[in-house]
């Protein structure tokens, strides 16, 4: 890439760098011109997508030599890689070439299986055997492994049926006597015991279990365009917006460990896509929705004919595979990416997504003229806005992939000015309107070590953290506009957008969720910085436009009178403040029916605890000088209070380094709880490096085992958060996730309020499915039970 950049003509970048959306077609045409002049650009293209030269395809010799090493990790019983070696010769080996071939395949799903019985993990053995019959359904060993296993599991008539069908297709006499055999075990335990259900798949739940009738409506603002807003009252804790991803990628750091479709993590029995070798999927059907039905199924009418009809119906259900789920309405979304090339693999996840996202619109519109996709998708963009680099890196990355998807689409995709901008305009409204797709990752009493490790009182603590799994368009979804201050909260069940109000919002409010930054985690300026870089737009929100008690304590110091309370703002805080088109003064006569009418009432009388009103007065505001208090007017020397505030800062990250290496000794320990009386004596009590400060602290003292030294801290930071954001915020829940566990360990009974504090919360967030996004919910409150009893 850098080296196309830098051999492009300075006249040709000008003039990409300057485009418009008016003239993208020509630019990108006087772009194409050149590269396609431009030997190295040719390349570079065949070497992402030339099938000839495919890295990604299947690969039948590297699948023996990772066979091969599966079955001696498996002989020296290091049976964790031998699963993962077999997985990975499964996602080298072809299927649907040769017998031969399939044989191979099927091998390697039974060698898998027997690992996954050895590990008692049966319902992944039972898969396994599954796919192994699908590629071969005469194969006796996989009819005999999955009988095993089956009759591990208690489910004695799938068992019995299982080694019936065994014993018909094993061809040697020695391994039919030790069929049946196993099959007169099975028919006497059968008549002691009764059968148990086989576990329910998690994709199968029905995860939507709320009815939403909430109706919203789409409306036009003249400060962010577009915009959803409701049209009744609606209450806290309403599940407003459900949707499925019009398009959607795994991110990167993801590939390995979770499902390429729907982004859950991956089981240990993972399915490999059936024609490259770049996904993997957590089930068959997950992997028949990604690529389609690629796998044609083997005829088993040879063994039919000596099956009773009963055993015949049997084995087709297991032989030919679940192709319910596949509609034909889907679009697999992988589909023309899996011809072996490795662009896939190569290019950044949004370009991908740019792929897949031309692909469906094609295809949905059945006809391969390329019609104008800003107004198919109907989403906004700024590519005029975007920075002259951005234009030329764009521009070269949609020339790029249109000569990949070329190769491997399966049509033909043609190469002009005009399809050229249209990728980028794609690519910009990516940049725009894709939502990161996060799970909560929480530890639970196995994972707890990683964070804080066992402490020497024997307990644990618990933390949440988010993991961000992919990248996806939905459509309707990215009308919801963003606020720093937000009244609605996003999160993902699979790839399914669930959107739910966090307040009550009345009749006609906007409903905004945050595209990132928030009042209480980051100042005015650092939002605004963060969201101009990643959405190319200024906030309105009512966060930037008025001022709020959070805004102006975040990062303030604190009076020098030792009684008053009030806060003393650096020169970039008070800029931040004087930047605000809407001052205190006209708050006073917001209406009801402005959004977030509540969070502001709550701010607004927080405010006279730290300044005047008559100082965020605009008048006022333009001639109040850094350093003094906003409440008394004593002046503090803002350049010792900031020496003062480095060096503690110094101390104090030396314990958070100690936390890391696990290297904490006391003196470090006591050097940084001065420190953080320096900070107290310095900074407003409200700062928010306090409460990080705070938190550190309670860390360091939960790994050397002082819980008591480490729910104090974890209290005092959570004390101020709860002034930065609102009581009942989910950064709060958060916080209550640690506090809890620390007093849950200390048997202090003060957990279970904490615990049905945090329930309170995450039920306001995520409703009814509180606990399938956040499952250590329970652990926690069983473990407070218990204290209550
Ligand atoms: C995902 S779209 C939201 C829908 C958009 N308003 C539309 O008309 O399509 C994001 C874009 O909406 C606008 N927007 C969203 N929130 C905003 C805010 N708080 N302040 C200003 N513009 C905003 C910006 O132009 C941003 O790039």
């Amino acid at each position: 890439m850098e080296k196309l950049k830098r051999a492009i003509p300075e006249s040709l970048k000008r003039m990409v760098g300057e485009s418009t959306q008016e003239d993208l077609a020509r630019t990108c045409s006087s772009l194409l011109d050149f590269l396609l002049r431009f030997p190295p650009f040719h390349h570079m293209v065949e070497d992402l997508a030339d099938s000839e030269r495919a890295m990604c395809g299947k690969n039948k010799e590297d699948a023996l030599k990772w066979k091969h090493k599966g079955n001696q990790c498996f002989a020296t019983g290091d049976l964790g890689h031998a699963l993962d070696s077999y997985s990975q010769a499964l996602r080298l080996a072809p299927i649907d070439a040769d017998d031969m071939d399939r044989n191979l395949a099927a091998t390697l799903y039974l060698n898998r299986a027997f690992v996954l019985y050895k590990m008692n993990l049966l319902t992944e053995c039972v898969r396994d055997c599954n796919h192994s019959l699908q590629i071969s359904p005469t194969y006796a060993k996989a009819w005999y492994r999955r009988g095993m296993a089956n009759a591990s599991l208690g489910i004695y008539k799938d068992a019995i049926n299982d080694l019936n069908v065994a014993k018909i297709v094993e061809v040697s006499s020695g391994g039919r006597s030790q069929i049946e055999s196993e099959l007169q075990k099975l028919l006497d335990q059968r008549s002691k015991t009764t059968c148990l259900p086989l576990q329910p798949n998690v994709n199968n739940l029905n995860i939507l279990d709320e009815p939403h009738q909430i109706k919203l409506q789409c409306v036009n603002t003249s400060e962010k365009a577009r915009g959803m807003a409701s049209t009744s009252d609606i209450s806290p804790a309403s599940l407003v917006h459900t949707e499925e991803p019009f398009a959607i990628i795994i991110s990167k750091n993801c590939r390995e460990s979770h499902c390429h479709y729907c982004l859950n993590e991956l089981p240990r029995d993972k399915v490999p896509c059936t024609s490259c070798s770049i996904p993997y999927y957590c089930s068959q059907k997950c992997q028949q929705r990604a690529g389609g039905k690629m796998f044609n199924y083997p005829k088993i009418n040879s063994i039919h004919e000596n099956l009773t009809s009963d055993l015949a119906k049997y084995v087709a259900e297991i032989t030919l595979g679940d192709d319910s789920e596949t509609d034909s309405e889907h679009i697999p979304e992988h589909k023309h990416e899996c011809k072996g090339a490795h662009w896939p693999l190569v290019l950044p996840s949004e370009i991908v997504l740019a792929g897949r996202l031309f692909v469906k619109s094609i295809m949905q519109r059945g006809s391969l003229e390329i019609a104008n996709l800003r107004e198919i998708l109907e989403l906004s963009h700024h590519y005029s806005q975007m920075s002259p680099e951005s234009k030329l890196e764009l521009q070269i990355y949609s020339i790029v992939l249109l000569c990949c998807l070329q190769h491997s689409s399966g049509f033909e995709v043609q190469l002009n000015g005009f399809s050229i901008a249209q990728v980028v305009i794609l690519i910009s409204q990516i940049r725009v309107n894709s939502m990161t797709i996060v799970r909560i990752k929480s530890a639970d009493v196995h994972g707890l070590n990683s964070q804080f490790k066992k402490v020497s009182s024997g307990a644990l603590t618990s933390y949440v953290e988010q993991v961000k799994v992919g990248q996806a368009i939905y459509r309707a979804g990215s009308l919801f506009n963003h606020s720093c201050q937000p009244n609605i909260h996003a999160y993902f069940l699979s790839r399914t957008l669930c959107i739910r109000t966090t307040e009550f919002v009345a009749a006609g409010c906007p409903l905004e969720l945050s595209y990132g930054p928030q009042v209480g985690q980051w100042d005015s300026k650092d939002r605004n910085e963060f969201l101009e870089d990643e959405y190319s737009f200024h906030c309105q929100c009512n966060g930037c436009s008025k001022a709020n008690l959070s805004d102006l304590v975040l990062n303030a110091f604190r009076c020098v009178k030792p009684n008053c309370s009030g806060i003393v703002l650096d020169c970039c805080a008070l800029n931040c403040e004087k930047h605000k088109p809407k001052k205190l003064t006209h708050i006073s006569s917001t209406s009801s029916s402005e959004p977030h009418f509540q969070v502001e009432n709550f701010n607004n009388n927080n405010i006279n605890e730290v300044t005047l009103d008559a100082f965020l007065n605009s008048s006022s505001l333009s001639t109040t000088i850094p350093g003094f208090c906003l409440k008394c007017g004593a002046y503090r020397d803002l350049e010792s209070s900031r020496a003062k505030v480095n060096k503690a800062w110094k101390c104090i990250r030396r314990l958070q380094d100690a936390l890391v290496s696990d290297d904490i000794s006391s003196s470090k320990l006591s050097d940084a709880a001065r420190s953080l009386d320096l900070l107290k004596s310095t900074l407003h009590a409200y700062n928010r490096s306090i409460a990080e400060a705070e938190d550190i602290l309670a860390q360091a003292f939960c790994l050397v085992g002082d819980l008591h030294s480490a729910r104090d801290h974890c209290k005092a930071s959570i004390e101020i958060l709860e002034k930065l954001y609102t009581r009942d915020h989910i950064v709060i829940g958060h916080e209550l996730v640690k506090l809890s566990s620390m007093q849950l360990a200390l048997r202090d009974s003060t957990a279970i309020d904490t615990v049905n504090r945090l329930d309170k919360i995450f039920s306001c967030y995520y409703g009814s499915h509180a606990k399938t996004i956040f499952p250590h919910l329970q652990l926690l409150q069983k473990e407070s039970q218990k204290l209550a009893l």
